[in-house]
């Protein structure tokens, strides 16, 4: 996840079913910024049962990436709708790799902060084959949640050390079950920011 602009706060990267959106929901509560999930915002396209949203349902319920073009051209515009009452924005999902994160700063801008909460492929695996029995989540499945692991380890964190390079990355290992230790790690790193 990203937060962008210039009200730049946090940023915060995981793999599938580590938590991201569940942090998010936290984070949002306690510090006010705009949550924008790429994975939500897709779902919603493919809900609208759009023709785009049916060429997107294909390639997701495949755990493969969307066209890049696609995604960001879609949190831009949430981004643009939320401009005037946005604190900060915490983008969800996004960059899933390095040429995305390129373009996110050539078209929209550089983050200020990116949170690395690394989880246990278990840990995201026994998460998402849970949720899956309630979320209806086409992805939500063994084959699926595999290759959506394969996806992040060898196309999106090579994106970590990419902002690692800019030191904006900051490391917290979330491998207990324990939120109370993120929710700690991400004031103190909060506080940190401009
Ligand atoms: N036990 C436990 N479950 C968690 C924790 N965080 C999230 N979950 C659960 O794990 C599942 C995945 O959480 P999400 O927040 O949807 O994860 P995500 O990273 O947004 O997943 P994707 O949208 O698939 O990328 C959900 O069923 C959550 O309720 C945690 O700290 N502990
Ligand atoms: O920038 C993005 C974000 C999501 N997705 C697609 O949308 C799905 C769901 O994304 P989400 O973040 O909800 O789940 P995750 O992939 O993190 O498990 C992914 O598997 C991809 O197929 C994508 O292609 N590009
Ligand atoms: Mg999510």
């Amino acid at each position: 996840m990203y937060c962008i602009f210039d009200q730049i706060n946090a940023a915060l990267v995981r793999g599938p079913g580590s938590g991201k959106g569940t942090q998010c929901e936290k984070i949002v509560a306690k510090y006010g910024y705009t949550h924008l999930s790429s994975g939500d915002l897709l779902r919603a396209e493919v809900a609208s049962g759009s023709e785009r949203g049916k060429q997107l349902q294909a390639i997701m319920q495949k755990g493969e990436l969307v066209p890049l073009d696609t995604v960001l051209d879609m949190i831009k515009e949430a981004m643009i709708a939320k401009a005037d009452v946005s604190k900060g924005y915490l983008i969800d999902g996004y960059p899933r790799e390095v040429k995305q994160g390129e373009e996110f700063e050539k078209k929209i801008g550089a983050p200020a902060l990116l949170l690395y909460v690394d989880a246990k492929a278990e840990t995201m695996v026994k998460r998402l084959m849970k949720r899956g029995e309630t979320s209806g989540r086409a992805d939500d499945n063994e084959e699926t949640i595999k290759k959506r692991l394969d996806l992040y380890y060898k196309a999106t964190e090579p994106v970590i050390a990419y902002y690692e390079k800019c030191s904006i990355v900051r490391k917290v290992s979330r491998n207990t079950e324990r939120n109370m230790m993120l929710q700690s790690n991400m004031t103190s790193v909060l506080s940190l920011t401009p």
